[in-house]
């Protein structure tokens, strides 16, 4: 069966940048348009020309695509032509191939937003398109609060996007503009615009995730005869976002009936670049990556139970439901008082470390774990902790160094310009090769500010480990999470600290303890020990 073309429109520069606190500079914008380009996108909106200079800039020096390169604006303002309108001359002056212009189709926005009267607005939309259209462009017209207009005054709103169609549109796209439609009202708008004389073959799909429903809303359009989808990587966009096109492709290239329906730009190959993408852009915005993200979240194929994972070992399509290599991703078992022993032998085989079925330290290895987290310990994302636990039952864990003690002091005092500042200091004493060290440290900044106590401490821990130096150099802690737990009756602290080296290995570890600064410190010896042992800095030291 031929499959029939599904067009995918990405709005990450223009509605993506309408999210709350998301700016993309130029070169960023670039960088985005490169990567859904590749990813394989048919059409790029890339902003508004004219609306600020950042956008106005990136039309200047506009990417080269394979994908259409769109410009946004809006329909004409009354009172004067197409021709005249600086807005849309704006627009147009981009030079792109595809322009798409949002226009009123809600009646009560006509007279509410706009002022005018509602035959004022149909001749704007038709002249604005033709005007498009005649300047040899493809014309999208993204009919605002179809919807919403759709249960007021339905002849209106059909009239308003059939007079786009009627102007030359290539595309009239029913936008969900508010976000509170249900897949049933999708389902029933995109019917109406058929019956009304628009082909599904020239209608698009663009929804807002007010209701958690963006994605449903897009498959159910499809469904009902729209062949483009509109959405932005990530689910970025104005309010709770857009739908999300990390989710939809692979939806649409994976899942029946889509799969064996339709194809859209987008490879096999392609699909499995789409974690790389999303977290690429989570990078360019300094986003902490979203974890039960569908498809591509760190969780997405992390199968923490043990039921789970016992079944997984044996099949993993009995609790995946798609092979996650598909989207690039990759499945974890982590480790947690869920466990049972199917999820411990995966977790120790991932480490390198083959351990028998029916192994007795298996059985201590869980129980260790089981009560170390009822104690306020959390394994399943500080694998590196649970690597060192699991090392230490079986006999494997070489003793590196001794930390003998350690102080920490934090001193509020007077600078010499007279301004108050803190200042924090660390003591360690640790044995290396029978060999007793002190080390102090203090915990200033780049910029001579201070970082805190377990900053000096760290600094103070890995300032003389003697033969280890070399291994320890490179460590950089990224992150750093305080949570109040409750450890059995009490309530303690629980430090999680993330840790990266010069090889972009990254590692999670854990310290609990009543007291913030000693839990910091069991999960930094914790972060140093699984570095030296993944070193294999072990050769020499006392296993
Ligand atoms: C649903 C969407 O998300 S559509 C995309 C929305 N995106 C943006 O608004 C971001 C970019 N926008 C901007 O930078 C600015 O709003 C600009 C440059 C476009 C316009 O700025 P200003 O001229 O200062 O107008 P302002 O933003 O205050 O108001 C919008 C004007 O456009 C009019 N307008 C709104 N929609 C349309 C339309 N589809 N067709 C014609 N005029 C419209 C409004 O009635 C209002 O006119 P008024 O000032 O006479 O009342
Ligand atoms: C055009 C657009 O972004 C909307 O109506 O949501």
């Amino acid at each position: 069966m031929t499959k029939e073309r599904l067009y995918l429109y990405d709005t990450t520069l223009r509605d993506g940048q309408q999210t709350q606190g998301v700016q993309f500079s130029t070169d960023e914008k670039h960088a985005v348009a490169r990567m859904l380009d590749d990813l394989g996108v048919d059409y790029i909106e890339g902003g508004w020309p004219g609306a600020n200079p950042t956008d106005s800039e990136f039309f200047e020096d506009a990417p080269k695509t394979r994908a259409r390169l769109t410009a946004f604006g809006m329909t004409k303002r009354a009172g004067r032509s197409a021709e005249n309108d600086d807005v849309l001359a704006a627009v147009m002056n981009a030079g792109t191939q595809a322009v798409c212009i949002v226009g009123k189709t809600h009646d009560f926005h006509v007279e509410a937003a706009l002022g005018i009267t509602l035959e004022e607005n149909i001749k704007n939309i038709s002249a604005s398109v033709a005007h498009i259209v005649v300047s040899g462009r493809e014309a999208l017209f993204d009919a605002e609060h179809f919807f919403d207009g759709l249960k007021s005054n339905p002849e209106y709103t059909l009239c308003a996007a059939k007079a786009a169609y009627d102007a030359g549109a290539r595309w009239v796209v029913l936008c969900d503009t508010n976000g509170g439609a249900l897949p049933h009202d999708v389902r029933a708008g995109v019917k109406a615009l058929i019956e009304a004389g628009v082909p599904g073959s020239h209608i698009g799909i663009h929804t807002h995730n007010d209701t958690e429903n963006a994605v449903a809303n897009s498959l159910v359009a499809v469904a009902a005869g729209a062949r483009q989808v509109q959405g932005t990587l990530n689910g970025l966009g104005e309010r709770c976002g857009n739908a999300n096109l990390t989710t939809l492709i692979p939806t649409l290239a994976l899942k029946e009936p889509y799969a064996s329906q339709f194809e859209t730009g987008v490879t096999a190959e392609a699909l499995t670049s789409l974690l790389r993408v999303s977290r690429r852009l989570d990078e360019i915005l300094n986003r902490v990556p979203q974890k039960q993200a569908a498809y591509v979240g760190v969780s997405a194929f992390a199968h923490k139970a043990g039921l789970h994972a016992s079944a997984i070992a044996k099949d993993p399509s009995t609790y995946e439901h798609i092979d996650p290599a598909q989207v690039g991703n990759a499945r974890i078992v982590p480790m947690s008082n869920q466990a049972g022993q199917s999820n411990l032998r995966e977790r120790l085989g991932a480490m390198g470390l083959e351990v028998a079925k029916g192994d007795p330290a298996l059985a201590r290895i869980l129980d260790r774990v089981k009560e170390r987290e009822a104690a306020g310990y959390s394994y399943d994302t500080a694998q590196a902790s649970f690597e060192v636990l699991a090392r230490e039952e079986l006999g494997v864990m070489p003793d590196f160094f001794e930390v003998k003690r350690y102080r920490v002091t934090v001193e509020r005092r007077r600078n010499k310009r007279n301004e108050m500042v803190s200042l924090s200091e660390a003591v360690v004493v640790v044995k290396v090769d029978g060999q007793k060290t002190l080390s102090v440290s203090e915990s200033l900044g780049p910029d001579g500010s201070d970082q805190g106590p377990v900053h000096a401490l760290s600094r103070a821990l890995m300032k003389d480990l003697g033969r280890y130096a070399e291994h320890v150099a490179d460590i950089r802690l990224t992150d750093f999470k305080v949570r109040i737990t409750n450890g059995g009756t009490e309530a303690v602290t629980r430090v999680i600290i993330d840790s990266e080296d010069g090889q972009g290995r990254t590692w999670s570890t854990v310290g609990v303890s009543a007291n913030i600064v000693d839990a910091s410190f069991d999960a930094l010896v914790d972060a140093i020990r699984w570095k030296l042992v993944r070193d294999g800095a072990q050769d020499g030291a006392t296993l």
